[in-house]
């Protein structure tokens, strides 16, 4: 007999999930259900009938909340003719990309084409070859993995970023909490090591947010993340915008798009 993993993947293939995706969405879910010691046919029910719910879910747009007499805040991040070369390849030339408060961003393209380093000059982490950066000084960055230390727990995580910020440990720690809880996630007393990948980005998007940055940058946060957190991270997204803070995401999804003021495609260039 098929294990419920193997069968769970095996129907996301058939469904036309790509083949890594379905890989990781099957031990993403494995590990969900290891995390509470329940074996994963408990947890969500027959593997074909999961998968299918899943793929539905992920390919319906997520509504963006409607928006009520918006105006557009300051400029929060600003970039004029960016360009980045590694040695003798250029990535990308010209970028422009202006972002007020209240508005999302999203940056997309095919595989390889700089969003990642695109991002990274965004957060100040990679100097661009050419072209001006502008940004706020509250910035938070939400690489696409990596980001955290595997022996440490969540809350050692909230307390660390939290001093890095100003923040004293009692404060970071509810804090972080408190973000949690707005992505379905209650931390336990667990390594990172042993988290699985979605609850990792989970640590990631709240250590992000832990010193309520103006301007949010997030590199493919939701990989690895359950449809009910997907649509949870973009609920999210939008209470950021709503609430005057500017976001920035590097997305490969399509159907986001519909729900962003600005799509800045890196591989039409
Ligand atoms: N530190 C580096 N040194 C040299 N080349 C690099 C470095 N970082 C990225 N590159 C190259 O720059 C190009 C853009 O990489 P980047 O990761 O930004 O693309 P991406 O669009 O984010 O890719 P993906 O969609 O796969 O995440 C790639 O060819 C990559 O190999």
């Amino acid at each position: 007999m098929t294990d419920w993993p193997s069968a769970f993947e095996a129907e996301l293939l058939r469904l036309g999930v790509q083949p890594a995706r379905a890989r990781r969405l099957a031990d993403d879910t494995s590990q969900q259900a290891a995390e509470t010691a329940t074996a994963p046919g408990e947890v969500f029910g027959p593997a074909h009938l999961y998968a299918r719910h899943l793929v539905a879910e992920l390919s319906a747009p997520v509504a963006a909340s409607p928006r009520t007499k918006f105006e557009a805040g300051p400029v929060l991040l600003s970039l004029t003719g960016v360009s980045k070369r590694y040695r003798r390849q250029t990535v990308f030339t010209g970028v422009d990309l202006t972002v007020r408060g209240g508005e999302v961003a999203a940056i997309v393209g095919a595989n390889g084409c700089g969003k990642s380093t695109l991002l990274r000059i965004c957060a100040g982490l990679t100097r661009p070859s050419g072209g001006t950066v502008k940004r706020t000084r509250r910035v938070g960055f939400v690489p696409q993995d990596g980001g955290t230390a595997g022996w440490l727990t969540a809350e050692e995580h909230f307390t660390l970023f939290g001093a890095a910020a100003g923040m004293v440990p009692g404060r970071a720690q509810s804090t972080g909490v408190h973000l949690a809880t707005r992505l379905a996630w209650r931390p336990a007393a667990q390594r990172v090591q042993h988290m699985s990948g979605g609850t990792r980005q989970k640590l990631n998007l709240v250590l992000g947010e832990l010193h309520a940055p103006d301007l949010l940058l997030l590199d493919e946060p939701y990989q690895g993340f359950d449809q009910g957190t997907y649509v949870d991270f973009w609920q999210q997204v939008f209470a950021w915008r709503d609430a005057g803070r500017a976001v920035v995401v590097v997305t490969h999804l399509l159907h986001d798009l519909q729900n962003v003021d600005h799509v800045l495609d890196l591989g039409e260039r």
